[in-house]
Protein backbone atom coordinates (compact mmCIF):
# COMPACT_ATOMS: atom_id res chain seq x y z
CA UNK A 1 0.00 0.00 0.00
CA UNK A 2 2.60 2.44 1.03
CA UNK A 3 4.74 1.59 -2.18
CA UNK A 4 1.63 1.98 -4.65
CA UNK A 5 1.20 5.94 -2.18
CA UNK A 6 4.77 6.52 -3.68
CA UNK A 7 4.53 5.14 -7.04
CA UNK A 8 1.44 7.36 -7.55
CA UNK A 9 3.06 10.34 -6.04
CA UNK A 10 5.56 10.19 -8.56
CA UNK A 11 3.12 9.85 -11.51
CA UNK A 12 1.49 13.04 -10.10
CA UNK A 13 5.18 15.16 -10.19
CA UNK A 14 5.55 13.81 -13.77
CA UNK A 15 2.37 15.00 -14.44
CA UNK A 16 3.07 18.35 -12.77
CA UNK A 17 5.70 18.45 -15.77
CA UNK A 18 3.36 18.40 -18.44
CA UNK A 19 0.41 20.33 -17.81
CA UNK A 20 0.68 24.01 -17.15
CA UNK A 21 0.93 25.14 -13.73
CA UNK A 22 -2.93 26.94 -13.79
CA UNK A 23 -4.14 23.43 -14.52
CA UNK A 24 -2.96 21.45 -11.62
CA UNK A 25 -3.24 24.13 -9.17
CA UNK A 26 -7.03 24.02 -10.25
CA UNK A 27 -7.28 20.74 -10.29
CA UNK A 28 -5.77 20.50 -6.59
CA UNK A 29 -7.85 23.15 -5.20
CA UNK A 30 -11.08 21.36 -6.54
CA UNK A 31 -9.54 17.48 -5.44
CA UNK A 32 -10.22 16.32 -9.21
CA UNK A 33 -7.97 14.10 -11.71
CA UNK A 34 -4.47 13.31 -10.72
CA UNK A 35 -4.58 15.75 -7.93
CA UNK A 36 -7.20 14.18 -6.02
CA UNK A 37 -5.17 11.03 -6.35
CA UNK A 38 -2.25 12.58 -4.83
CA UNK A 39 -4.01 13.49 -1.98
CA UNK A 40 -5.54 9.98 -1.30
CA UNK A 41 -1.99 9.05 -1.93
CA UNK A 42 -0.33 11.72 1.11
CA UNK A 43 -2.89 10.43 2.80
CA UNK A 44 -2.10 6.63 3.24
CA UNK A 45 1.82 7.95 3.70
CA UNK A 46 0.81 10.22 6.35
CA UNK A 47 -1.03 7.32 8.54
CA UNK A 48 2.00 5.15 8.15
CA UNK A 49 4.71 7.75 8.80
CA UNK A 50 3.08 9.60 11.73
CA UNK A 51 1.76 6.28 13.01
CA UNK A 52 5.24 4.85 12.86
CA UNK A 53 6.73 8.08 14.29
CA UNK A 54 4.28 7.92 17.58
CA UNK A 55 4.87 4.60 18.35
CA UNK A 56 8.28 5.11 18.54
CA UNK A 57 8.00 8.15 20.28
CA UNK A 58 5.96 6.22 23.35
CA UNK A 59 8.62 3.53 23.07
CA UNK A 60 11.34 6.18 23.88
CA UNK A 61 9.27 7.91 26.46
CA UNK A 62 9.03 5.07 28.55
CA UNK A 63 13.32 4.14 28.25
CA UNK A 64 15.73 6.75 30.31
CA UNK A 65 18.70 7.74 27.46
CA UNK A 66 21.66 8.37 29.49
CA UNK A 67 25.07 9.07 27.82
CA UNK A 68 26.45 5.44 27.60
CA UNK A 69 23.03 4.99 24.89
CA UNK A 70 24.42 7.35 22.76
CA UNK A 71 27.46 5.36 21.31
CA UNK A 72 24.72 2.92 20.38
CA UNK A 73 23.48 5.52 17.74
CA UNK A 74 24.66 3.52 14.53
CA UNK A 75 22.55 1.03 15.37
CA UNK A 76 19.20 3.10 15.88
CA UNK A 77 16.36 3.84 13.75
CA UNK A 78 16.04 7.00 11.59
CA UNK A 79 14.07 8.60 14.45
CA UNK A 80 15.81 8.12 17.26
CA UNK A 81 18.90 9.23 15.94
CA UNK A 82 16.98 12.10 15.01
CA UNK A 83 15.76 12.74 18.59
CA UNK A 84 19.00 11.71 19.86
CA UNK A 85 20.59 14.47 17.73
CA UNK A 86 17.93 17.34 18.87
CA UNK A 87 18.40 16.67 22.26
CA UNK A 88 22.12 16.88 22.26
CA UNK A 89 21.53 20.13 20.55
CA UNK A 90 19.74 21.43 23.17
CA UNK A 91 22.00 20.72 26.02
CA UNK A 92 20.12 17.67 27.03
CA UNK A 93 16.89 18.51 28.06
CA UNK A 94 14.65 15.18 29.46
CA UNK A 95 11.48 16.27 27.11
CA UNK A 96 13.10 16.19 24.08
CA UNK A 97 10.77 13.52 22.73
CA UNK A 98 7.80 15.64 23.17
CA UNK A 99 9.51 18.43 21.36
CA UNK A 100 10.76 17.83 18.64
CA UNK A 101 7.54 18.05 16.08
CA UNK A 102 5.94 15.41 14.11
CA UNK A 103 5.72 17.05 10.73
CA UNK A 104 9.98 17.35 11.02
CA UNK A 105 10.11 13.75 11.66
CA UNK A 106 7.84 12.87 9.13
CA UNK A 107 8.94 15.01 6.28
CA UNK A 108 13.09 14.10 7.34
CA UNK A 109 11.45 10.48 6.97
CA UNK A 110 9.62 10.72 3.88
CA UNK A 111 12.71 12.93 1.96
CA UNK A 112 14.58 9.50 2.59
CA UNK A 113 12.36 7.32 1.68
CA UNK A 114 11.41 9.16 -1.34
CA UNK A 115 15.32 10.09 -2.39
CA UNK A 116 16.69 6.60 -1.56
CA UNK A 117 13.88 3.79 -2.30
CA UNK A 118 13.94 3.84 -5.87
CA UNK A 119 17.23 5.13 -6.41
CA UNK A 120 19.08 2.14 -5.43
CA UNK A 121 17.27 -0.08 -6.16
CA UNK A 122 16.99 1.01 -10.60
CA UNK A 123 20.70 1.48 -10.03
CA UNK A 124 21.02 -2.14 -8.56
CA UNK A 125 19.03 -3.56 -11.44
CA UNK A 126 20.67 -1.82 -13.94
CA UNK A 127 24.23 -2.71 -12.52
CA UNK A 128 23.18 -6.99 -12.90
CA UNK A 129 22.12 -6.40 -16.25
CA UNK A 130 24.96 -4.58 -17.56
CA UNK A 131 27.50 -7.21 -15.95
CA UNK A 132 25.69 -10.01 -17.24
CA UNK A 133 25.87 -8.83 -20.44
CA UNK A 134 29.83 -8.31 -20.09
CA UNK A 135 31.20 -11.35 -18.72
CA UNK A 136 34.56 -9.86 -19.11
CA UNK A 137 33.31 -7.19 -16.41
CA UNK A 138 31.78 -10.33 -14.44
CA UNK A 139 35.32 -12.03 -14.62
CA UNK A 140 37.18 -9.44 -13.33
CA UNK A 141 34.54 -8.39 -10.44
CA UNK A 142 35.11 -11.73 -9.45
CA UNK A 143 38.59 -11.89 -9.38
CA UNK A 144 38.61 -8.89 -7.29
CA UNK A 145 36.18 -10.59 -4.51
CA UNK A 146 38.23 -13.75 -4.33
CA UNK A 147 41.43 -11.52 -3.83
CA UNK A 148 39.51 -10.04 -1.10
CA UNK A 149 38.22 -13.07 0.78
CA UNK A 150 41.68 -14.36 0.00
CA UNK A 151 43.29 -12.30 2.65
CA UNK A 152 39.94 -12.08 5.34
CA UNK A 153 41.03 -13.05 8.64
CA UNK A 154 40.58 -16.59 9.79
CA UNK A 155 38.53 -15.67 12.62
CA UNK A 156 35.96 -13.71 10.23
CA UNK A 157 35.61 -17.12 8.63
CA UNK A 158 35.23 -19.23 11.91
CA UNK A 159 32.50 -16.20 12.80
CA UNK A 160 30.16 -17.40 9.62
CA UNK A 161 31.11 -14.33 7.88
CA UNK A 162 32.15 -15.97 4.55
CA UNK A 163 29.12 -17.96 4.48
CA UNK A 164 26.74 -14.81 4.48
CA UNK A 165 29.24 -13.49 1.67
CA UNK A 166 28.85 -10.30 2.78
CA UNK A 167 31.84 -8.13 1.96
CA UNK A 168 32.48 -5.68 4.93
CA UNK A 169 33.20 -1.39 4.64
CA UNK A 170 36.83 -1.82 4.44
CA UNK A 171 36.50 -5.00 2.17
CA UNK A 172 34.39 -2.84 -0.21
CA UNK A 173 36.90 -0.09 -0.14
CA UNK A 174 39.00 -2.62 -1.77
CA UNK A 175 37.17 -2.80 -4.51
CA UNK A 176 38.14 -0.46 -7.07
CA UNK A 177 37.03 -2.11 -10.24
CA UNK A 178 33.44 -2.88 -8.45
CA UNK A 179 33.43 0.85 -8.21
CA UNK A 180 34.23 1.37 -11.34
CA UNK A 181 31.36 -0.57 -12.78
CA UNK A 182 29.12 1.56 -10.94
CA UNK A 183 30.35 4.89 -11.70
CA UNK A 184 29.72 3.20 -15.38
CA UNK A 185 26.38 1.85 -14.43
CA UNK A 186 25.24 4.94 -12.80
CA UNK A 187 26.58 6.84 -15.63
CA UNK A 188 24.99 5.41 -18.40
CA UNK A 189 21.75 5.10 -16.56
CA UNK A 190 21.65 7.44 -13.85
CA UNK A 191 18.22 6.57 -12.06
CA UNK A 192 17.39 9.59 -12.23
CA UNK A 193 17.08 10.51 -15.37
CA UNK A 194 16.53 14.10 -16.06
CA UNK A 195 16.12 16.93 -13.99
CA UNK A 196 14.54 20.81 -13.69
CA UNK A 197 16.19 23.95 -12.10
CA UNK A 198 14.04 27.36 -12.61
CA UNK A 199 16.09 30.75 -12.77
CA UNK A 200 15.90 33.54 -10.01
CA UNK A 201 16.95 36.11 -12.88
CA UNK A 202 17.71 36.74 -16.89
CA UNK A 203 20.91 35.57 -17.56
CA UNK A 204 23.10 33.81 -20.23
CA UNK A 205 24.17 30.16 -20.21
CA UNK A 206 27.86 29.07 -21.10
CA UNK A 207 26.40 27.32 -24.16
CA UNK A 208 25.47 30.90 -25.07
CA UNK A 209 21.42 30.52 -24.73
CA UNK A 210 19.44 33.20 -22.95
CA UNK A 211 17.15 32.42 -20.26
CA UNK A 212 14.42 34.91 -19.04
CA UNK A 213 13.86 34.72 -15.30
CA UNK A 214 11.87 32.53 -13.53
CA UNK A 215 12.37 30.20 -16.76
CA UNK A 216 12.21 26.57 -16.47
CA UNK A 217 15.08 24.18 -17.90
CA UNK A 218 14.79 20.84 -18.08
CA UNK A 219 17.77 19.05 -18.48
CA UNK A 220 18.55 14.89 -19.12
CA UNK A 221 21.10 13.46 -17.31
CA UNK A 222 20.08 10.19 -19.44
CA UNK A 223 21.32 12.34 -22.75
CA UNK A 224 24.12 13.69 -21.68
CA UNK A 225 26.02 10.41 -20.66
CA UNK A 226 25.76 10.05 -24.36
CA UNK A 227 27.21 12.91 -25.52
CA UNK A 228 31.12 12.55 -27.34
CA UNK A 229 31.52 16.13 -26.43
CA UNK A 230 31.60 14.92 -22.79
CA UNK A 231 32.71 11.69 -22.38
CA UNK A 232 34.28 11.08 -26.04
CA UNK A 233 34.00 8.65 -28.84
CA UNK A 234 33.17 5.77 -27.43
CA UNK A 235 30.24 7.38 -25.02
CA UNK A 236 28.20 4.69 -26.07
CA UNK A 237 30.16 1.70 -24.91
CA UNK A 238 29.72 0.23 -21.33
CA UNK A 239 33.65 0.71 -20.20
CA UNK A 240 34.47 0.58 -16.31
CA UNK A 241 37.70 1.19 -17.35
CA UNK A 242 37.29 4.39 -18.58
CA UNK A 243 36.97 5.30 -14.14
CA UNK A 244 40.29 3.78 -13.20
CA UNK A 245 43.57 5.52 -13.69
CA UNK A 246 47.01 3.87 -15.07
CA UNK A 247 48.15 3.72 -11.54
CA UNK A 248 44.90 1.67 -10.55
CA UNK A 249 42.63 3.85 -9.03
CA UNK A 250 39.39 5.48 -9.19
CA UNK A 251 39.62 8.47 -11.65
CA UNK A 252 38.27 11.60 -9.98
CA UNK A 253 35.83 12.96 -12.61
CA UNK A 254 33.91 16.43 -11.70
CA UNK A 255 30.14 16.38 -11.19
CA UNK A 256 29.60 18.84 -13.53
CA UNK A 257 30.23 16.25 -15.93
CA UNK A 258 29.33 13.35 -13.93
CA UNK A 259 25.96 14.35 -13.26
CA UNK A 260 23.77 11.64 -12.00
CA UNK A 261 23.96 12.77 -8.40
CA UNK A 262 23.52 16.44 -9.55
CA UNK A 263 26.08 19.03 -8.53
CA UNK A 264 26.96 22.15 -6.92
CA UNK A 265 25.22 22.73 -3.68
CA UNK A 266 22.04 20.63 -4.25
CA UNK A 267 23.96 17.72 -5.06
CA UNK A 268 22.65 14.32 -4.19
CA UNK A 269 22.85 13.96 0.09
CA UNK A 270 22.79 10.33 -0.43
CA UNK A 271 25.61 9.91 -2.63
CA UNK A 272 28.58 8.09 -0.46
CA UNK A 273 25.37 6.16 1.12
CA UNK A 274 24.24 5.05 -2.35
CA UNK A 275 27.71 3.81 -3.13
CA UNK A 276 27.94 1.79 0.06
CA UNK A 277 24.46 0.48 -0.57
CA UNK A 278 24.86 -0.68 -4.33
CA UNK A 279 28.51 -2.34 -3.80
CA UNK A 280 27.33 -3.67 -0.57
CA UNK A 281 24.24 -5.55 -2.48
CA UNK A 282 25.95 -6.12 -5.95
CA UNK A 283 29.35 -7.50 -4.59
CA UNK A 284 27.00 -9.98 -1.91
CA UNK A 285 24.83 -10.90 -4.96
CA UNK A 286 27.64 -11.57 -7.48
CA UNK A 287 29.48 -13.63 -5.52
CA UNK A 288 26.90 -15.68 -4.10
CA UNK A 289 24.95 -15.98 -7.62
CA UNK A 290 25.30 -15.81 -11.47
CA UNK A 291 22.84 -14.05 -13.17
CA UNK A 292 22.00 -15.25 -16.67
CA UNK A 293 19.68 -13.17 -18.68
CA UNK A 294 16.33 -14.53 -20.21
CA UNK A 295 16.00 -13.63 -23.82
CA UNK A 296 12.25 -13.80 -24.50
CA UNK A 297 12.14 -11.82 -27.60
CA UNK A 298 11.89 -8.33 -25.88
CA UNK A 299 14.64 -6.02 -25.61
CA UNK A 300 15.30 -4.15 -22.45
CA UNK A 301 14.10 -0.58 -22.44
CA UNK A 302 14.06 2.15 -19.87
CA UNK A 303 10.55 3.70 -18.72
CA UNK A 304 9.57 7.15 -18.83
CA UNK A 305 8.82 7.91 -15.07
CA UNK A 306 11.14 9.61 -12.59
CA UNK A 307 13.38 7.18 -11.76
CA UNK A 308 14.92 5.09 -14.75
CA UNK A 309 13.68 1.73 -14.53
CA UNK A 310 13.28 -0.53 -16.66
CA UNK A 311 10.10 -0.98 -18.88
CA UNK A 312 9.05 -4.24 -18.29
CA UNK A 313 11.52 -5.46 -15.81
CA UNK A 314 14.98 -7.91 -16.02
CA UNK A 315 14.29 -11.64 -16.34
CA UNK A 316 17.10 -13.16 -15.03
CA UNK A 317 17.85 -17.36 -14.31
CA UNK A 318 19.02 -16.84 -11.12
CA UNK A 319 21.60 -20.15 -9.78
CA UNK A 320 24.08 -20.37 -6.84
CA UNK A 321 27.59 -20.30 -7.39
CA UNK A 322 29.20 -23.16 -6.21
CA UNK A 323 32.74 -23.27 -7.25
CA UNK A 324 33.93 -20.44 -4.48
C1 LIG B 1 21.86 5.81 -6.87
C2 LIG B 1 21.09 6.41 -6.01
C3 LIG B 1 20.76 7.89 -6.02
C4 LIG B 1 20.78 8.80 -7.03
C5 LIG B 1 21.16 8.58 -8.49
C6 LIG B 1 20.36 10.07 -6.48
C7 LIG B 1 20.25 11.25 -7.20
C8 LIG B 1 19.84 12.45 -6.68
C9 LIG B 1 19.65 13.67 -7.44
C10 LIG B 1 19.86 13.80 -8.95
C11 LIG B 1 19.25 14.62 -6.58
C12 LIG B 1 18.93 16.10 -6.89
C13 LIG B 1 17.44 16.32 -6.94
C14 LIG B 1 17.09 17.77 -7.18
O1 LIG B 1 17.72 18.68 -6.66
O2 LIG B 1 16.15 17.98 -7.93
C15 LIG B 1 19.17 14.03 -5.26
C16 LIG B 1 18.81 14.71 -4.12
C17 LIG B 1 18.76 14.13 -2.87
N1 LIG B 1 19.08 12.83 -2.53
FE1 LIG B 1 19.69 11.39 -3.82
N2 LIG B 1 20.10 9.91 -5.14
C18 LIG B 1 20.34 8.60 -4.81
C19 LIG B 1 20.19 8.01 -3.57
C20 LIG B 1 19.92 8.69 -2.41
C21 LIG B 1 19.87 8.08 -1.09
C22 LIG B 1 20.14 6.62 -0.77
C23 LIG B 1 19.54 9.08 -0.22
C24 LIG B 1 19.36 9.02 1.28
C25 LIG B 1 18.78 8.07 1.91
C26 LIG B 1 19.39 10.31 -0.99
C27 LIG B 1 19.07 11.53 -0.45
C28 LIG B 1 18.89 12.67 -1.18
C29 LIG B 1 18.43 13.93 -0.61
C30 LIG B 1 18.11 14.19 0.87
C31 LIG B 1 18.36 14.85 -1.66
C32 LIG B 1 17.93 16.31 -1.59
C33 LIG B 1 19.17 17.21 -1.52
C34 LIG B 1 18.79 18.69 -1.58
O3 LIG B 1 17.79 19.03 -2.19
O4 LIG B 1 19.53 19.50 -1.04
N3 LIG B 1 19.63 10.02 -2.31
N4 LIG B 1 19.54 12.71 -5.35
Amino acid sequence: MCGKAFDQLEEVVIYRFIVPMCVWRLQRRLKIGMEWKFIRAWSTLDQLLYGSINRKKQELATKNFVDNDVHKINKMDLVTQILIMEDEDDGGDEKFIDKTSNKFLRDTAFTLIAAGRDTVAAALTWLIWCVANHPVVEKRILEELKQVMAVRPSSAIDDGEEKGGFFRNDELNKLVYLHATVCETLRLYPPVPFEHKCTVEADVLPSGHTVRKEERIIFSIYAMARMEEIWGEDCLEFKPERWISEKGTILHVPSYKFMTFLTGTRTCLGKNMSFTQVKSLASALLWNYKFELINDGCSVKPAVGMVLFMKDGLKTRVSKRDHW
